[in-house]
């Protein structure tokens, strides 16, 4: 169980994570979102313990991390694949966590074996490695002490896509086994198809957050027009709940049949009518993060 309770973060007069609040249960898989520079990786960090917040509280297990006896048994992290000694091989950055930590040496080839990397991959140094060798790496670490929490940031990075289908069932059969998974994405659909819970964080804020089918099941219909002003404007002359969440996007209450005879009798083109509840997670990410996106903003 992850608790992240009121957390905020300020460097000098910067608030980077402002007032951060989400749990992440054991049994599922909560997604983590947010635009380039929204706050994930602070959080992360903050909740590894590898930076302290301004206020609030980060909680593993109900404590801080760094308050775990032995973390690596509990919690797998994984913050940045490239934060690996490049002169060692894979097999040995293994083999060192395994003995600090205290497990069988049996752990390491079973860890190697399970993320894909070969026997002759294994003894190559991480500095030769390819992006999607250091992220199995990585996982490889963050799994060693068969953890019940993980913590991922950016685990599909640079994974083609049999790894990262191999990745999502990986991480589906950890929290299927009751354990708490928690990771960050940019690939929305990756997201879309593994998480079971979602915390969407805009300009340091969370912005969303609840299970996946309720985030994405909105009801109501999805319009796109050249003229969202005007038909959001006739919508509500007509007593029908609509707003525009963005410069062509309305979305209303109304069904479709009922928005497309209005708009048509406006003589409004519409270029998309559909039920909203068809969304997908990227438009909901859209919509949600709109002011926060830096091509958005100035839309
Ligand atoms: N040590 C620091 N000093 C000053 N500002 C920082 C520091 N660390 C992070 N920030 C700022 O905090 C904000 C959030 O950064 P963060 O790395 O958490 O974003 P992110 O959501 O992980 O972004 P990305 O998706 O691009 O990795 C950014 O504006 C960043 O510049």
């Amino acid at each position: 169980m992850i608790t992240i309770d009121s957390v905020t973060k300020t460097y000098g007069g910067f608030t980077a994570v402002n007032d951060v609040t989400f749990t992440a249960a054991p049994g599922r898989v909560t997604g983590f979102l947010g635009p380039n520079g929204a706050g994930k990786s602070t959080t992360l960090r903050i909740l590894t313990g590898l930076t302290p917040p301004t206020t609030g509280t980060a909680h593993v297990f109900g404590r801080p991390f760094t308050a775990l006896p032995n973390p690596a048994l509990e919690v797998g992290v994984l913050l940045d694949a490239s934060a690996q000694h490049a002169g060692r091989t894979g097999r040995e950055i293994l083999k060192v966590s395994q003995q600090m930590v205290g497990l069988p040496s049996a752990r390491v080839d079973e860890l190697l074996d399970l993320v894909g990397l070969t026997p002759s991959e294994a003894r190559r140094r991480v500095r030769d490695y390819s992006l999607g060798m250091r992220q199995r790496l990585g996982i490889a670490h963050a799994l060693l002490g068969d953890p019940a929490v993980l913590i991922l940031d950016e685990p599909a990075n640079g994974l083609d896509p049999a790894g990262i289908r191999w990745m999502r069932d990986l991480l589906r059969g950890y929290a299927d086994r009751g354990a708490t998974v928690l990771l960050s994405s940019h690939l929305l659909h990756e997201i879309e198809v593994i998480a079971d819970d979602l915390v969407v964080i805009g300009n340091g804020h969370v912005v969303a957050r609840g299970t996946k089918a309720d985030l994405l099941a909105t009801a109501g219909t999805h319009v796109r027009t050249r003229h969202a002003a005007a038909l959001t404007r006739i919508l509500s002359d007509a007593g029908i709940d609509a707003t525009s969440t963005s410069p062509d996007v309305v979305r209303t209450t109304a069904d479709p049949e009922a928005v497309g005879q209005l708009a048509a009798g406006a003589g409004i083109a519409l270029i998309e009518l559909r039920p909203a509840e068809t969304a997908g997670l990227e438009e909901m990410f859209l919509e949600l993060t709109a002011d926060t996106q830096r091509e958005g903003a100035a839309a």
